[in-house]
């Protein structure tokens, strides 16, 4: 597995002190608040899970699975629900937990579903943003890191399913997914 990666670009330490900082952001913007916190499945779920530690408002939890990407290195520009919230976001704070935002189609059609099920409030974090990858104008309200335009895996972010459990996040060698 770690034969495929090009390059390490963050470290297990250093996505862990980022989503400390993130935490406490999030905790300061949402004093006297109770947010939903939903995770966009499957890619956000270990973010999900070190975030909510470093959360210490309220919260709730829930968890949407979509999918776009499928087996492929790019979006297919189709954003499939496969699982949709169990909780109503009618009045509720709602706070999207995304692993990453690359060309923000599947944020847009999110963001866009839960505005209309009148949600008070609709806001992103996002560990790993492509703003160069972007097709659609999406600008999160909280990010970690910026990432070139390469095709990158690990700490939840799959090709063709693999490498979600890498505990960092690197480039993925072309001839992976070339071949
Ligand atoms: O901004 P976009 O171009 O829409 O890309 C970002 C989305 O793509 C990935 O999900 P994917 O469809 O691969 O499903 P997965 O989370 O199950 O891997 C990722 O987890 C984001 O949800
Ligand atoms: N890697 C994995 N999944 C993704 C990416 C990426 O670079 N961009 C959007 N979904
Ligand atoms: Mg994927």
């Amino acid at each position: 597995m770690l034969n495929d990666i090009k390059e390490i670009l963050y470290s297990e330490e250093e996505i862990q002190s980022k989503i400390e900082e993130l935490g406490k952001q999030i905790s300061v913007d949402y004093e006297g608040k109770n947010p939903l916190v939903i995770c966009v499945l499957k890619g956000a779920f270990i973010f999900m899970g070190d975030l909510v530690k470093r959360i210490s408002v309220p919260l709730e939890t829930d968890f949407m699975a979509v999918s776009s990407y499928g087996q492929s290195t790019k979006s297919s520009g189709v954003v499939k629900i496969i699982k949709d919230l169990d909780a109503t976001v009618e009045n509720r704070d709602v706070l999207i937990v995304e692993d990453i935002i690359d060309s923000g189609l599947t944020l847009s059609y999110l963001i866009d579903i839960l505005k209309r099920r009148n949600a008070t409030s609709v806001k992103i974090v996002t560990l790993f943003d492509k703003p160069v990858r972007r097709t659609v104008e999406l600008v999160p309200d909280y990010s970690g890191f910026e990432l070139p335009d390469s095709f990158v895996v690990g700490y939840g972010l799959d090709y063709a399913e693999q490498y979600r459990n890498l505990p960092f996040i690197g480039v993925l060698k072309e001839e992976v997914y070339s071949s």
